[in-house]
């Protein structure tokens, strides 16, 4: 089958002001999706992932005016019936059940509507354990691991995270759209 060639005459930017996001989504696309990327603080807006990171999308398309890559996730706790929450909050629950949702959001411009690509991936909210360096990674322990996400190697996480699976689906948007982004940003 035939990809539609859809030429873009600006690489894609992703935005994000967190740098532990952007050193996994570089480790996992690698070279398949071809990006720069820019520290923005997007403003925190409140809602469901998808919404939020869709409108993440269309103020970052704004500012760069051009093709973007954005995404929000949480930490969902099925005792608080999916809302994000605070583990505190948690501690009242017997259910520990929780999932990392992870919504990517992509704009080919301002004038453009966001497409979005979900990755979510089960587990349980444990007490600490593991690098304090990545937000909720020490609490967040997958279905079918001993490790909590900050006790597993990188590419281990990157394997399984809800992120990976969300990138996954952006990988084939990717090569099902067949873009072409330009990649000289000297123009
Ligand atoms: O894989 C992860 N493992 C552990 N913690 C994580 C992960 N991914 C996001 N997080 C944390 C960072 C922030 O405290 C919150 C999500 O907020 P979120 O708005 O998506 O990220 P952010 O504000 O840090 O960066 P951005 O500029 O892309 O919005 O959860
Ligand atoms: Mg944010």
């Amino acid at each position: 089958m035939a990809a539609t060639r859809a030429v873009v005459a600006r690489p894609v930017t992703f935005v994000t002001g967190n740098a532990k996001k952007l050193e996994e989504v570089k480790a996992i696309l690698g070279q398949s999706v071809p990006f720069q990327s820019l520290k923005l603080d997007l403003p925190e807006l409140q809602g469901e992932p998808e919404d939020i990171s869709k409108e993440k999308a269309r103020l970052a398309a704004l500012q760069v005016n051009g093709p973007v890559l954005v995404e929000d996730t949480c930490l969902c706790f099925n005792a608080l019936k999916g809302l994000p929450g605070l583990n505190n909050l948690l501690m009242a629950y017997e259910d520990k059940s929780a999932y990392a949702l992870c919504a990517f959001a992509f704009s080919l411009g301002p004038d453009s509507e966001p497409i979005t690509f979900l990755g979510k991936t089960p587990g349980k909210i444990v007490p600490p354990r593991g690098p304090n360096d990545f937000g909720w990674d020490p609490i967040f322990q997958p279905d079918g691991y001993e490790q909590t996400y900050a006790e597993m190697p990188k590419e281990e996480k990157n394997k399984i995270s809800h992120r990976s699976k969300a990138l996954a689906m952006v990988k084939s948007h990717f090569a099902e759209a067949g873009y072409t982004f330009q990649t000289d940003t000297s123009s």
